[in-house]
């Protein structure tokens, strides 16, 4: 059956052609996002939500999302999404990174100017047949400087910008690298330089609890009378009061908001300012960006929901369209290795390792790790996926690494998970053969090639004869059909496993009777997703 995607916002219907191009259903309700209670009551049908900022996917209505796999955001901010609540349920959130970019910068530049000569109050005035030429007595910008809080893919785009109208650009931004500033002809300061520098000052950064209230009364206070400040980024980068007051001293002598602390922003005392340019969230409204961002948003998901191709998730490593095919028997593998772990530990993990050697060192190991935790934790949390599990993990305190090394034996390359509770160490090994299935080749460092199957049973046992006999008779008496059997051992007479693929699950009963043979040390039923 075709996936399903709901359009909860104003997008452009772009979205809606390419959506059913690529064999997704999908239902364009660009109003829905604002009605909470309907929207809750039909989420449960759709695999995938398509928005923009006025829908907000709160736990609530993501609880309600039992069958959704993606959130597809035409934008940028996804300040309006739960991200951990959507990543806790396996849902991977994607945005469109730089869709709207050039046109958010463009909106940046404009307040500029219209902050510079109070185009706005001027166009009011001269409408209004007033005529009061000395009254909107501007500023050039050729020449000032402009501060840039944040510079990352808009902040940049203003800056290159700012630096062609010969403005001179100051930038804080801690991830901004002295290489970045050269090539942009900036200059990197700290944060009070660029208060104490900038004739204006425009913020690019996202809203977190490091910037949020950014500028306040404490940060005006350090900035040159007269500055004009810009924010077309998010609502509580600037505390309103104090703005307001700063531009009420005369200290701030003009500011260009699109974005406010509560949005829809339908009272504000900056309406009442007078040099205040306000515009309603537009920071992102030409139609080449809704085109843009739209067009993408819809590619992005349908990939995901038709190919598995993951691009753009904040919350999910990218695995691209080309690749995900070459990844897909890599990932199961790093899945089975995992569930073969998490099947046997009986005990709370505290480390996991995962060795990636030879050719699988060069795949994508974010998404092969994510899917190895997966299948780690799948038989304590049921319903976990790769977006979930790294999370899951954190929470649990589980310290997670990675090694990658080059190709060491004789295997193209195969990958090794090592996981410590407080009583043991246990490692599995596998690879994927030219079939594309995955197989086990170590297990307790004993080696082995074992096909997996859906239904197996794990043994350890000492060395001796008669295991094959023990396995081979009860299975045998019960009915049990054994389709493949692997033995190994770490020396003669020393530890040994069997590992068994049979065509069903072995119940209880019958395990116990092999678990009364004193050569038999443990035997454990396991379940593999293949
Ligand atoms: N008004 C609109 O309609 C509109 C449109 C698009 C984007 N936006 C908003 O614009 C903002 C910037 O978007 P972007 O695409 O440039 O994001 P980005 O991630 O490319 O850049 C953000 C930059 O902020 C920097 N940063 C983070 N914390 C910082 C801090 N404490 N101090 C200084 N810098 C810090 C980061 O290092 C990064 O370089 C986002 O909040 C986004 O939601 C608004
Ligand atoms: O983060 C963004 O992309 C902008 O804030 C645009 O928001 P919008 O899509 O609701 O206009």
């Amino acid at each position: 059956m075709a996936p399903r995607v709901l359009v909860s916002d104003k997008l452009s219907e772009t979205a809606v052609q390419i959506f059913r191009d690529r064999g997704v259903d999908v239902d364009f309700m660009p109003d829905l996002g604002k009605d909470k209670d309907k929207l809750l009551e039909v989420i449960g049908d759709y695999d995938g939500l398509a928005i923009r900022s006025a829908t907000k996917v709160t736990e609530k209505l993501i609880n309600a999302a039992t069958k959704l796999k993606v959130i597809g955001r035409a934008g940028i901010g996804v300040d309006n999404v739960d991200i951990p609540a959507a990543s806790r349920r396996g849902i991977i959130v994607m945005n469109t990174p730089f869709g709207n970019s050039i046109t958010t910068a463009e909106h940046a530049i404009a307040m500029i100017f219209a902050v510079a000569r109070q185009i706005p109050e001027a166009d009011n005035s001269t409408r209004a047949g007033k005529w009061e030429k000395s009254k909107f007595m501007g500023v050039e910008i050729t020449g000032k400087t402009l501060g840039l809080i944040g510079c990352g893919n808009i902040g940049s785009i203003v800056a290159a910008r700012a630096v062609g109208l010969k403005m001179h650009v100051v930038a804080f931004d801690p991830f901004l690298s002295a290489e970045r500033a050269v090539e942009l002809g900036i200059e990197k300061v700290e944060l009070d330089e660029l208060f104490a520098r900038a004739d204006f000052i425009t913020l690019h950064t996202p809203l977190t609890d490091k910037t949020r209230n950014i500028i306040n009364a404490e940060a005006i206070a350090k900035m040159k009378d007269g500055v004009r400040i810009i924010n077309c980024a998010r609502g509580g980068l600037i505390v309103e009061e104090d703005l307001v007051e700063g531009l009420r001293s005369g200290k701030v002598a003009g500011a260009g908001i699109d974005v406010f602390e509560v949005e829809p922003a339908t009272k504000n005392e900056l309406f009442h300012m007078p040099n205040v340019v306000c515009t309603p969230h537009l920071g992102a409204s030409t139609s080449e960006a809704q085109e843009n961002v739209a067009l993408q948003v819809a590619e992005q998901m349908s990939d995901y929901l038709i190919k598995g191709a993951v691009t753009n998730a904040i919350n999910m490593p990218s695995i691209t369209a080309e690749e995900a095919p070459r990844l897909r028997p890599f990932v199961k593998l790093a899945e089975v290795l995992g569930a073969f772990v998490g099947q046997v530990t009986e005990s709370a993990i505290k480390e996991v390792e995962i060795l990636y050697d030879g050719s699988t060192a060069e795949m994508n190991g974010k998404a092969l790790t994510s899917a190895a935790l997966a299948g780690l934790i799948r038989p304590q949390v049921a319903d976990v996926n790769m977006v979930s599990a790294p999370v899951m993990v954190k929470e649990r305190g589980i310290v997670v690494s990675e090694i990658k090394r080059d190709k060491t034996g004789v295997f193209d390359g195969y990958i090794k998970l090592t996981v410590k509770t407080a009583n043991q160490t246990r490692s599995v090994a596998g690879t994927v053969f030219s079939d594309g299935k995955p197989r086990f080749i170590q297990i307790k460092g004993i080696n082995l090639d074992a096909e997996i199957g859906q239904h197996m049973v794990y043994t350890t046992n000492n060395d001796a004869p008669g295991i094959i006999g023990i396995l081979g008779t009860t299975f045998g008496k019960h009915g049990v059909n054994i389709a493949n059997f692997q033995l190994g051992r770490n020396r003669p007479g020393g530890d040994a496993i069997a590992l068994l693929y049979v065509d069903e699950r072995v119940s209880e009963e019958v395990l116990d009777q092999v678990r009364a043979f004193p050569e038999i040390l443990s035997a454990k039923p396991l379940v593999f997703d293949v």
